[in-house]
């Protein structure tokens, strides 16, 4: 039994429930200890013990870096942050479309379409001041920007200068930044570190293909195109070794006759005509000569009407550069030289070859509309330059129009008749409108299939059978042409009735020029790693210049170059597991990329007894490169 001593006693002890637990269940149930000392002590010491003990409440753990001053913060977006609407800099006010936020598909388990891609601000600063140059209103579109990013004008500045001035690959020191200006109009555009080993994707891309579906090709220049080019490389090259042609023409040598049959006819220009590929002693250069045999030059005057011809430079047209006479052939010749356009054909080759030549009676298929608009269009902007210098064609017949490229035709023989069948200046005007109905015939003779079509209203009937009644319409203008016909009485009035299809041929044409334009930026690449490797091949295995550069043990085995050696090794000797050579092209392109880039990234280059093993990168390799390449260059001669 607890005497009133050991009760008093017991109620100045705190009741250790309340230590442990923090509360005491018996406390109004008999518990003699005491509480309320304890309830304002405990209330601390309970939430320090919940912060120091781990127990069920204990917040999860998240991990959080230190900042810069030491202290720690949470890097997590927060629900209202991620939710927020996206950052949209001022320009789009000023009237400038802010950066497209690419967005990717969603998927049920995460989906960040309301968060915006990242968008380097230090890049869209630059070009806006690239843009805003001159315009007020554009001018610092993010100079009031003071976001949570820290973002400082003039940071940017100084990042976008810094690492133009690091990572431009042309820039070999700070002396060459004269001809890195050169190569960049504005270096300081680019803040973001730029990728120089990659191969810079541009468009237009008309296949979606995927990385594991691209080949070695995708490097190169499209291969149809390079058969294409080399096939007419290989043409302007050919020539003929035992020839009875003449071995030079004035200054022209090496003809070679383009002729495909040698049955001549005086149909074109009352005279046989021989045309001639021939190489010129003056530039080295392939040229045409259209050979008019036996015709004597009777009046100079005739001649000098070349001069005006020799002015006009129109790409439907093939350009005349020169004319002169000659006996070199044993008879008195008058040569035309024109521009070359190797494998051209003549439309009547192209188009009436089964006509002609009734063995290859394979239906010949008809030409689709859309052709035959832009052959009308080639051929009006051809006869628009020539009738506005005060000229006509005068010739405009199926064996003198070329096709050059798939439906790319340009006039021939343009001014041949002015000088072998002068006519008066007072009938140009009705030579003007003989080329537009000349225009006609021949467009009626593609559109029947028929070189001998003739033009009646019968012709027509069936030309709106096969073709659009605008086709047909256009086709009877040109046949009609006179100074009263409201559509073709001169070629400029023509043109503006046929404006619609000229912006069709238009837009085609600029497809065209993206899609090689496309081309022309992979062979880019091509050649800046053909001059790389040109110099890697200069620089190795060059023994006998062992002694250059030898105060500093350069050229050694064991010198700085020694790693080229090792590099090169590294990019096209590496053998596999089983000791065969890895041909990995691939491997080798990324390689010689990042070399000239000039990256930071490391490689170990291992020497072939596995006795050196280097770490370097590839900006070191680059340097040695230059070095070494320079060195090679200054070296005096030797006998
Ligand atoms: N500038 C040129 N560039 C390349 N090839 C050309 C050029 N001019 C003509 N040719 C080619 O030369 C060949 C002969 O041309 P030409 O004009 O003599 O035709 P043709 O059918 O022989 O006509 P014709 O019966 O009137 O002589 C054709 O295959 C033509 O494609």
């Amino acid at each position: 039994m607890l005497t009133q001593r050991t009760a008093d006693h017991a109620r100045n002890i705190p009741c250790r429930n309340i230590q442990i637990y923090g509360y005491c269940k018996h406390e109004k149930d008999g518990c003699m200890y005491n509480h309320d000392a304890m309830k304002t002590a405990a209330a601390p010491s309970h939430a320090e013990n919940l912060k120091k003990r781990f127990n069920v409440e204990s917040p999860s753990f998240t991990p959080s870096l230190p900042d810069g001053n030491g202290s720690s913060k949470t890097n997590t977006i927060s629900p209202k942050a991620a939710s927020a609407a996206p950052f949209t800099p001022k320009t789009a006010k000023a009237g400038l479309a802010p950066p497209a936020a690419v967005t990717r598909s969603n998927s049920a388990e995460w989906s960040n379409s309301e968060i915006p891609e990242f968008v380097p601000q230090g890049y869209q600063q630059a070009h806006q001041h690239q843009l805003s140059e001159g315009s007020s209103s554009l001018q610092d579109p993010f100079a009031s920007y003071d976001g949570t990013g820290g973002y400082s004008e003039s940071d940017a500045a100084a990042a976008a200068a810094a690492a133009a001035a690091s990572i431009n690959p042309y820039a070999q020191d700070a002396t060459n930044s004269a001809a890195a200006a050169a190569f960049f109009q504005q270096p300081s555009a680019f803040s973001q570190p730029l990728q120089y080993h990659l191969y810079a994707p541009v468009g237009p891309h008309r296949e979606n293909l995927l990385a594991y579906q691209r080949s070695a090709h995708d490097f190169f220049i499209a291969e149809n195109l390079r058969q294409e080019f080399q096939r007419k490389a290989e043409a302007s090259l050919q020539v003929l070794p035992n020839s009875n042609l003449p071995a030079n023409i004035e200054y022209f040598h090496s003809l070679v006759p383009l002729d495909t049959s040698n049955q001549k006819n005086t149909n074109s220009f009352g005279y046989n005509s021989w045309v001639y590929k021939a190489t010129s002693g003056k530039d080295g250069n392939v040229y045409v000569l259209r050979r008019i045999e036996n015709f004597r030059v009777t009046n100079d005057k005739d001649i000098g009407s070349v001069k005006a011809w020799k002015r006009i430079a129109n790409a439907s047209m093939v350009t005349i550069l020169d004319c002169f006479t000659t006996r070199a052939f044993g008879d008195s010749s008058l040569v035309f030289v024109t521009d070359y356009h190797p494998l051209s054909k003549t439309i009547a080759e192209q188009h009436f070859s089964s006509f002609y030549n009734p063995r290859q009676r394979a239906p010949q298929l008809l030409v689709p509309e859309q052709s035959l608009w832009g052959y009308l269009v080639q051929l009006t902007s051809a006869l628009k330059v020539i009738h506005g210098n005060g000229l006509a064609a005068r010739l405009i017949s199926p064996t003198k129009v070329i096709v050059t490229n798939k439906n790319r035709i340009r006039l021939n023989c343009c001014g041949i008749l002015d000088v072998v069948q002068p006519a008066q200046a007072s009938t140009l005007a009705a030579q003007q409108l003989e080329d537009i109905r000349q225009i006609g015939r021949l467009m009626l003779a593609l559109a029947t299939n028929n070189p001998n079509a003739v033009s009646n209203a019968k012709t027509l009937e069936v030309i709106g059978r096969t073709y659009s009644e605008r086709f047909r319409s256009i086709m009877a203008a040109l046949m009609d042409a006179s100074p009263v016909n409201p559509v073709s009485k001169d070629i400029n009035t023509f043109m503006s009735n046929i404006a619609d299809q000229v912006f069709n041929v238009f837009d085609t044409a600029l497809h065209y020029e993206d899609a090689i334009t496309s081309e022309l930026y992979r062979e880019l690449e091509s050649s800046r790693l053909v001059r790389l490797m040109v110099k890697l091949g200069f620089i190795n295995e060059r023994p006998e210049f062992s002694d250059i550069g030898q105060s500093t043990g350069q050229w050694s085995e064991t010198g700085e170059r020694y790693y080229l050696k090792l590099f090169r090794d590294y990019v096209f000797h590496q053998v596999n597991a089983e000791g065969r050579p890895v041909v990995d092209l691939g491997h080798v392109l990324t390689s010689l990329n990042k070399l000239d880039a000039g990256s930071d990234e490391k490689i170990v280059l291992t020497s072939r007894d596995e006795q050196n093993v280097f770490v370097v990168t590839y900006k070191e390799i680059k340097r040695s490169v230059e070095t070494a390449f320079q060195e090679l260059s200054k070296t005096p001669r030797r006998l």
